[in-house]
Parts: C-alpha cells; structure tokens; sequence
C-alpha cells in the first residue's frame, strides 16, 4: 500500500455540552450523570451466584445498549492503589520537558527515519479529527518482539520495540508493570461478562478450562493492550455560554479495541460523552470506579447493537488534570467480523470488513501524529 498519512476530515460543529441526567432503561444505581455504575464483582469471583452474574449482565446490556459507558465498580484494585498511579503521573509530568523527553517515542521525522508510538509525546503532537489536542502523554503497549527486523510487511514496526520507562519516579515502572497485571485481569471479566450479557455461550466442548470463554474471551486471550498517561494543562480559550468549544484538551473520538478501563484525577467537567440525542454528558469521575467504554471491535463484532461512543474531553479547570486509561483489547492479529448472531438481532446488513484489530489499530495510529510523514505503507 502507498499513501501519505491522511487525517480524517475537520469534524462537524460539536453541539453545546451539557449536563443532561437522562437515562432510558430502569439501572438500579446510577451516578448524578445518569450514567449507570455496575458491580463486576461476581465475575472477578469463581463462586459466585448465577443471579448476581445475571444481573450485572442485564445491568452492562442495558449500559451499552444506552451509551456505551458505565462506571465499573467491584474490581478489587483497592481505591489506594488508584491514588499511587495517578499520583505518579502527576510527579512525571511535573518534571522538565528535557527529563520527559528523554523516554520520547520516536518520531517518523526523527534523522533515522523510523517511528514508533511507544513513549512520550508532547503538547500537541497528537491529532484527533484533524486536531491538535491539548495534551501530553506516554503509551506504553503489550511488549512484542517480532522475529524479523519488520515483522514481515514493513507496517508494524510503529508498534514495535520495547516499551520506554521514565527513570523518575524510580517506581513509576515497577507499580505500573503490577497495575497492569491487575487490570488486565478486570479486563478479562468484563469482556466475559460482555459475552454472557449477550447470550454468547461458550464453544460446544469437553474441555473444562474453556467453559466459560465466549468469543471476547478467546480473542482477548493476547490482548494487544494499550496503557496511556495523559496530562492536561487547563485549555486557555475562555468559553461563552452556549458556543461550542474551538479547542480541545482531546477531541471526539471513540476508542479501538474492546473496553477502556478509564481512571482519571477528580476534576470534574472534564470528559465529555456523546448521548443518542447528540447532546454531551459530563461523566465526572468516582473515586474508586473505573469509567469504562467500548470500543470499535465490539461494536463490529455486535454489528452495531452496542455502540462504541464518541467522547471528548474539554478540561477548562484551573488544575493541571491527569488521567490513565487503560485499553483492553483483541489481539493484534484476531480478525474480527460480526457475530452472525448480532447481525440476525440486529436486523441490518453486516458491517464492516472484518479485517484485524492490528489493521484497525495502525489506521488510527497513523492518523494520530502530528509529526508523522509516513508514506511507506
Ligand atoms: N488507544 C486508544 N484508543 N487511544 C485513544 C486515543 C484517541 C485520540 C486519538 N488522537 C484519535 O484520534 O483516535
Ligand atoms: O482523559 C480522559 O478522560 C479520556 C481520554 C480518552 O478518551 C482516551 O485517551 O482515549
Ligand atoms: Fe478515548
């Protein structure tokens, strides 16, 4: 393939943010959002009763249906370990920018000609919707060592490669590396519990060990996961009532993969989801919870019965925000094409190509940066 790096078209006016507490389906706990919070504890525990894992199901159907967003509560990661990661993101984004960029990712217009999305990237190097946003962040992914210099086709190289880990903190690595052992894990059940709130029955089997997979399990088994640091300074272009905003600290977008466990610092007004109506919901966030989205695989795989959402975050505060989300994905190479039990409920025609996560993944990564003039794949 040969083309240049092309960003997707500027976006359509955004509509007016708002505040809306409406929801459409009777969620028995719900935050002032309307945005509804969901135990996963009974698939996190293996004795668990069929119920309480039916009724969370019921719950995370009903979310996703409606918005494609929930709280996640129940997850076992004690509400101080949260704190500790969060804090350290803070601690590295104070430091000098020469000290960040010691770990930068390297850049497509660096002397030796490669790239690569692991690393550090500053203010404003990456783009969404044809926008720089107001941002800087580090991206740490599932460590992948190809056998060859370029695993075979020239296009993964971005992906490559070691992750690059910060000398300051000197712990920053060693929590985050144990955070990620644990996460995945939530990430695990939730993707679980996604298949059974769709009546997605595991494989006919003998085998024990794969009683409970479903098709998001089996492909989540190599999740090619994405763990991401983002620090926001407070955009500066004051807002009148009623205008849309012109800047973004990240603009509207949806995520790639399966779910996205979202932790983020308790600034509120900050994350912004797109409701069916178009209108803008403030998904503050809850201490201990994680704000959890699905992403574009599931939606293909649903055929579009659940929705990967738009959602933006546009941070006016007077605080520096930080937030760590974590990508819970397929694996690089699971092809993914719809369910043909979701196109049947769905009543419309398949969508999609159904080509890999990894193909989906270095689209977007590709359109992602500033900086990059690839023009070799
Ligand atoms: N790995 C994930 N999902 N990262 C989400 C990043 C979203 C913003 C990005 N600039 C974009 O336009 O997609
Ligand atoms: O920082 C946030 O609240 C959300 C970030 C986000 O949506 C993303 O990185 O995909
Ligand atoms: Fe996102």
């Amino acid at each position: 393939m040969s083309s240049t790096t092309t960003l997707p078209p500027p976006l359509a006016t955004n509509p007016t943010p708002t505040t809306s507490t409406r929801y459409t389906a009777p969620l028995t706990t719900a935050h002032t959002s309307g945005l509804p919070i969901i135990d996963i504890s009974p698939f996190l525990s293996a004795t668990s009763a069929p119920s309480a894992r039916h009724k969370t199901a019921q719950a995370i159907n009903a979310a996703c249906v409606n918005y494609g967003f929930f709280y996640l509560s129940g997850h076992g990661i004690p509400v101080e370990k949260l704190d500790e990661i969060l804090a350290l993101a803070r601690r590295f984004f104070a430091l000098p920018l020469a000290q960040k960029n010691r770990i930068k990712r390297f850049d497509a217009g660096g002397a030796e000609g490669g790239d690569s999305a692991r690393g550090y990237q500053g203010l404003g190097e990456n783009v969404t919707g044809g926008l720089q946003d107001l941002q800087e962040a580090v991206d740490w992914y599932r460590e992948w060592d190809f056998p060859g210099e370029d695993g075979g086709d020239g296009t993964v190289k971005t992906l490559q490669g070691a992750n690059l880990w910060p000398e300051e903190p000197v712990e920053l690595k060693s929590v985050y590396e144990a955070y990620i052992a644990q996460v995945q894990g939530v990430g695990k059940a939730l993707v679980h519990a996604m298949g059974v709130a769709l009546g997605l029955g595991p494989p006919a089997s003998d085998d024990d060990d794969a009683e409970d997979e479903n098709v998001f399990v089996r492909n989540c088994a190599a999740s090619f996961w994405v763990m991401r640091m983002i620090g926001y300074p407070p955009l500066s272009t004051p807002l009148s009532p009623g205008s849309d905003p012109s800047q973004f600290s990240c603009g509207a977008h949806t995520d790639y993969g399966c779910v996205t466990l979202l932790l983020t610092d308790p600034t509120p007004g900050a994350l912004q989801v797109q409701l069916r109506d178009g209108t803008w919901l403030n998904a503050d966030p809850i201490r201990g919870a994680f704000v959890v989205n699905i992403g574009d695989m599931i939606e293909r795989w649903t055929n579009g019965l659940w929705k990967s959402t738009l959602h933006r975050v546009v941070h006016r505060g007077d605080r520096y925000r930080v937030s760590v989300p974590f990508f819970y994905e397929p694996g690089f190479d699971s092809v993914v094409r719809p369910l043909r039990e979701c196109v049947r409920r769905s009543g419309r025609a398949e969508m999609g190509e159904g080509g890999t996560y990894g193909e989906h993944l270095l689209t977007k990564v590709f359109s992602n940066f500033y900086y990059s003039k690839r023009t070799d794949w």
